[in-house]
C-alpha cells in the first residue's frame, strides 16, 4: 500500500503537540489532539458542544478527503462525540481543522491540551455527475424504505 502526502501546516498555537500519527500498525485513523491553552482547558457540560481546535491546516490531494471521526474509547467511557460526524474536511479547504465534540454523558468532561479527541481518516472521494431522467427503473423494493423490512 502507497501512502498519500498530505501537506500538513502546524499552525503557532500547535507549539509542543505531536502530529496525528497511527496508534498501531494496521490503524485506519490517526489520533487529533485538543490544540487549547495550556492553562484554560475546556469543560465540556452535559448536553453542551464545542469546537475545539487541533492547531493543523492541511493541504489534501483532490481526490481525497479527511473524515473528522470519533474515537470510541471517549465515546464509551464518557458519552463523548463528534456531533457532525464523520467530519468532512474537503480538499480545498485551507482553515485550521477543528473537532466538533458534545458531551452526551452525565457528567463534565475536561478536555486538556494534547488530549487526542478524535480520529482522522484519508479517504477516496467518488464525484457523482447527475443524468436526468423522467423515470427511474422498478424494483422489488421500489419506494419501501425506513423498517419496510420489518424491525
Ligand atoms: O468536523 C469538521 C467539519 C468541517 N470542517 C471544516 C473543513 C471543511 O472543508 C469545512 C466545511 O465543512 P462542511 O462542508 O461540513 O460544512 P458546511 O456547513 O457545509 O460549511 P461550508 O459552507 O463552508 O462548506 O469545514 C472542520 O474543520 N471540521
Ligand atoms: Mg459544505
Amino acid at each position: 500500500m502507497t501512502d498519500v502526502n498530505v501537506k500538513i501546516l502546524p499552525l503557532p498555537h500547535f507549539d509542543g503537540l505531536d502530529l496525528p500519527a497511527y496508534e498501531t500498525s494496521g490503524s485506519a485513523g490517526m489520533d487529533v489532539r485538543a490544540a487549547v491553552g495550556a492553562d484554560d482547558a475546556v469543560v465540556l457540560m452535559p448536553g453542551h458542544r464545542a469546537m475545539v481546535p487541533t492547531g493543523l491546516s492541511v493541504a489534501i490531494p483532490e481526490g481525497y478527503e479527511i473524515q473528522v471521526r470519533p474515537r470510541s474509547g471517549l465515546a464509551a467511557k464518557h458519552g463523548l462525540t463528534c456531533l457532525n460526524t464523520p467530519g468532512t474536511i474537503d480538499s480545498d479547504y485551507r482553515g485550521e481543522i477543528k473537532v466538533i465534540l458534545i458531551n452526551l454523558g452525565d457528567a463534565p468532561f475536561t478536555i486538556a491540551r494534547g488530549e487526542r479527541i478524535a480520529q482522522l481518516v484519508l479517504a477516496p472521494v467518488t464525484r457523482l455527475a447527475w443524468k436526468k431522467v423522467g423515470a427511474l427503473d422498478e424494483t422489488a423494493r421500489g419506494a419501501g424504505g425506513f423498517g419496510s423490512t420489518g424491525r
